[in-house]
């Protein structure tokens, strides 16, 4: 029976959720592709650090070259993380004709159309499901199952530690950093939690399911990006008592041909199954012009969710090896679309704001939105302090450009405070 050898590079959470799975499931891996798949070495930072896998017959090494130089090696699983060094890295295994799989959204969002061409340059796969949606088979299914269809939006809850957070601010009355420490403990959150809250792990896997939906090539400044740290608890009660529930969400949807892509705090009806999904759990609602609106759910970070995505990836490389097939694209799908103007991008907004507590303030707040011929269905008052009153609003539909007159209009009165302004799902 043919044995391929695979080198891992990192072996903290996902890492060692790859050497377990590897491990338990051994002989239903090889009665699947015929092969046995040996972990020979493993990379990581510092070789005398304790851990929890047993890496009986591993070598476990700091360096690097190990795994280019061993013409055993076949495949290399990069779950390390960092971009330049993991670019670096990914640059030189191909080359050395390495198959490459691999979790890292941040390298691959940003650098994927040049290590996919380099890998089709060297006959190589580089397979990345990991990298969006943790545990939940996404891209292959992107790639396989809408092959034939016209993707018309691609929405969801695509970063687990921000629904986490959300989810435990919800339901358990926990503060923002008391939440974030929590999915801290759980390896949920990347190492630097900051692009997490800030948005920016879910607009890089944007702007994959973008690539893989609409075969267009975006960057982190084509996503309209806004994270949950401003989000309050008052907001989220708000929301509640409205009927919505305060949700992370990226949005890719294609306007009259044209594509808009953001990730901000959304209110979605609490009726809908997106409200319902929890803690770090992910759902994907992918629509297609023929089938319709479908949804994945499932995990969306942890250890063995994870780890089993990066497994189906090491499959696929496997039997690509056996059929002498490797070298193909993940998603070979390519197509010129142009980014929607500001002018066509529609939702209804929520919008919280502080005013000074006297007579005409709602009035002003009125003209101004009249000026930009909107106008709202709800208005509350949401709070009061200090000659201050907190209100909350749901508007009519509107344009983002009418809402990015109206920020600006409001901007120029230091009176009145904007704090929230989200989008609201219709339905
Ligand atoms: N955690 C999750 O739920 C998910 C993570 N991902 C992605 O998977 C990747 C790995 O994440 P995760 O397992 O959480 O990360 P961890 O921080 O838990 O583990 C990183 C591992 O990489 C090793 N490492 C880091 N830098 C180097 C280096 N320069 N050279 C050699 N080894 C290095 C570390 O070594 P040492 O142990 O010695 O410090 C460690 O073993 C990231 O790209 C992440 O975005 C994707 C989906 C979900
Ligand atoms: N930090 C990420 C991990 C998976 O990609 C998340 O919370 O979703």
């Amino acid at each position: 029976m043919k044995t391929i050898d695979i080198g891992i590079l990192g072996l903290g959470t996902v890492g060692s959720g790859v050497v377990k799975i590897l491990q338990d499931n051994a002989q239903k891996i090889t009665d699947i592709t015929g092969c046995k798949l040996n972990v020979k070495t493993v990379v990581v930072r510092d070789v005398t650090a304790k851990r929890n896998v047993d890496l009986t017959g591993i070598e476990l090494t700091d360096d690097f070259t190990k795994l280019v130089t061993d013409d055993d090696i076949k495949i290399v699983v990069e779950v390390m993380g960092t971009v330049e060094t993991a670019r670096s890295y990914i640059k030189q295994l191909l080359n050395a004709k390495k198959h490459v799989v691999t979790a890292n959204k941040d390298l691959i969002a940003q650098h994927g159309p040049e290590l996919s061409e380099l890998a089709k340059q060297n006959h190589c796969d580089l397979f990345y499901e990991a990298s969006v949606a943790g545990g939940i088979p996404i891209l292959r299914t992107i790639v396989n199952s809408f092959a034939a269809d016209q993707v018309e939006s691609v929405l969801g809850i695509v970063n687990g530690t921000t629904n986490f957070i959300l989810t435990q601010m919800t339901q358990n009355g926990l503060s923002y950093a008391q939440a974030l420490k929590l999915a801290q403990e759980k390896g949920f959150a990347e190492a630097d939690p900051t692009n997490d809250v800030k948005g920016k792990d879910a607009a890089y896997k944007m702007i994959i399911l973008t690539q893989f939906a609409f075969g267009k090539d975006i960057t982190v400044d084509d996503v309209k990006l806004e994270g949950i740290d401003g989000v309050q608890l008052a907001d989220i009660n708000e929301a509640a008592q409205l009927g919505y529930t305060i949700k992370l969400l990226g949005i890719a949807k294609l306007i009259d041909d044209k594509l808009d892509v953001s990730v901000g705090p959304v209110l979605v009806p609490s009726s809908r199954p997106l409200a319902a999904i929890q803690n770090e759990n992910n759902a994907v609602l992918v629509t297609g012009k023929a089938v319709g609106e479908t949804m994945f759910y499932g995990p969306g970070a942890g250890e063995l969710p994870t780890a089993n995505s990066v497994l189906s990836d090491i499959i696929a490389v496997t039997k690509d090896i056996v059929l002498e097939t490797t070298g193909s694209r993940f998603n070979g799908y390519v197509k010129n679309v142009a980014l929607a103007p500001a002018s066509d991008v529609i939702y209804p907004y929520y919008l919280s704001l502080v005013l000074p507590d006297k007579p005409g303030q709602m009035l002003k707040l009125t003209e101004i939105m009249a000026k930009q011929k909107a106008s709202f269905n709800v208005i509350k008052q949401t709070g009061e302090s200090q000659g201050t009153a907190r209100i909350s609003l749901v508007t009519h539909t509107m344009t983002e450009a009418q809402l990015n007159a109206i920020k600006a209009e409001l901007k120029e009165m230091p009176e009145m405070q904007l704090l929230a302004a989200y989008k609201v799902l219709e339905g």
